[in-house]
């Protein structure tokens, strides 16, 4: 049977993403177009994609939809104003109707017209069977689709398409940053890496941009911070930058903040129940007895708020050695905090790491003989561990009351249950990995298509003071 169309009809770009477009079908135009902003090329030459935004209502440019596609080539076009221009051009599959056949698409800017998308005479004489017949006096010969779907598709269901991804990070070498690569590219993606601290930033309402290297960073489906302790407000501002131009940040800036700041991190665990080893801490060195009291006989543990693998805590014997510790770190102006001892953990510590709502893998560290400390910084060693219900749900509360999506949740072992000492926003991967035989860096990216790849954003409104 022949396909009889309208002069305007309801289409469907399943690869794309978009169930449903009004075309205007034009047999005076040779190729097809499909209006996009924000048209990115990415990836590898040889293997060139391009991102695009579409508007699929012309009525509401507050709804966007983001694609990812391969580029066929980049051609002059020339529109029936007599223009020409160079436009992207992709294959992709139309459907009308149950129908469905491959068609090549030119991208251009058809913002402020009536149809967002033109169907020419090449996609139609592309149709497989006898070609598709044109009454340019009827309308929608073929069945109307109606816009309800991006609705459903705002809700949920992410589209599977090649993610653009940058990963934050000083560090593009080591073994996390390779294998988040690896994992990213295995599954489709194009993964930069970025360095954070050569990243700098054009602050407006319009269009935030992140600049590096002297031009405009493109837009990003998603990030992965991997912010190091010593770059934390500037990265995170470089976060928070990144969150306003529409990418999905693994862990949020204020997530990132927040799990920083070794105090407010216990804060924020102690009020949502979760169990930690008695902290204390205070400003003025007149408290020093009263703060060594709170918690308890020693031995107690010192701990520089900035420490980092280890290296900034210290376990005080007895009290004169706590207060020794105590004005030592006063002298430096360090600020610290005093915490008890958890003795029946033994030297081990377990790293939960976990990836959205999961813990995907965990770890048992246990310090070097004549060690407390078990960061494998310090000597200690990793070994895969099962972990208890409890532990699970402990872990990740912990990731959920600070607000990581991507986090390491170090736990004691205690008499009273687990105790968390720690949820670090950029945790490691080699340790686990290697321990646990686990693919965390995949589990990161499938969590990533999870919540980038959901093709349907609605836009932010942007109050303009006039
Ligand atoms: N209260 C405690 N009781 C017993 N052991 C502890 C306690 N606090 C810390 N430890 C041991 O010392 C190690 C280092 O502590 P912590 O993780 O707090 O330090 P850090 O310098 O912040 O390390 P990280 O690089 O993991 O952030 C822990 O892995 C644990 O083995």
């Amino acid at each position: 049977m022949t396909l009889e169309l309208g002069w305007e009809e309801w289409v469907s770009l399943p690869k794309l993403g978009l169930p449903a477009m009004k075309a205007k079908v034009d047999t005076g135009a040779r190729s097809s177009s499909l209006h996009a902003f924000t048209v990115e090329p990415f990836g590898p030459p040889s293997k060139l994609k391009v991102r695009f935004g579409v508007h699929p209502i012309p009525e509401r440019p507050d709804i966007e939809v983001y694609c990812s596609a391969d580029v066929l080539d980049r051609r002059d076009v020339t529109s029936s104003n007599g223009e020409t221009e160079k436009r992207w051009t992709i294959e992709t599959d139309i459907e009308i109707n149950g129908e469905r056949w491959p068609i090549i698409l030119t991208l251009t800017d058809r913002e402020g017209m009536n149809f967002h998308m033109l169907l020419g005479r090449q996609a139609l004489e592309a149709y497989p069977g006898e070609a598709p017949r044109v009454s340019p006096t009827k309308s929608y010969v073929q069945p109307v689709l109606g816009y309800d779907a991006y609705d459903k598709m705002l809700a949920k269901t992410p589209q599977k398409r090649a993610l653009r991804v940058a990963i934050l990070t000083k560090e593009p070498k080591i073994y996390s940053s390779r294998r988040l690569i690896e994992a990213g590219e295995a599954r489709g993606h194009v993964v930069e890496t970025i360095n954070t601290s050569r990243c700098y930033m054009l602050i407006n309402a319009e269009k935030p941009e992140v600049h590096y290297d002297g031009r405009a960073l493109p837009s990003y489906d998603a990030v992965i911070p991997r912010i190091g302790a010593s770059i934390t407000a500037y990265g995170t501002a470089v976060v928070r930058q990144f969150e306003t131009t529409g990418a999905f940040c693994v862990n949020r800036s204020e997530a990132i903040s927040a799990s920083r700041d070794k105090l407010y991190a216990h804060q924020i665990l102690a009020r949502d129940g979760i169990g930690m080893p008695t902290t204390a801490f205070a400003s003025s060195p007149q408290d020093n007895e009263a703060l060594i009291k709170l918690i308890g006989q020693p031995p107690i543990i010192l701990k520089l708020l900035e420490s980092t693998q280890g290296k900034g805590v210290v376990l005080a014997e007895t009290k004169k050695a706590a207060e020794s510790v105590i004005s030592a770190f006063r002298n430096l102006n360090a600020d610290f905090l005093v915490q008890e001892f958890v003795k029946e953990a033994n030297g081990e510590d377990i790293r939960c790491l976990v990836v959205g709502n999961k813990v995907v893998a965990a770890m048992k560290r246990s310090a070097a003989p004549g060690e407390f400390r078990s960061n494998l910084h310090q000597g200690g060693s990793a070994v895969s561990v099962r972990i208890t219900k409890q532990e699970r749900e402990v872990a990740l509360r912990a990731a959920r009351a600070l607000g990581l999506g991507f986090a390491g949740v170090d736990l004691l072992r205690s008499e009273n249950g687990p105790k968390v000492l720690e949820v670090n926003s950029s945790p490691g991967l080699e340790g686990i990995e290697k321990s646990s035989k686990k693919d965390v860096a995949d589990l990161v990216f499938q969590h990533i298509e999870k919540r980038a790849a959901s093709t349907v954003k609605r836009r932010r409104k942007i109050v303009s003071a006039a």
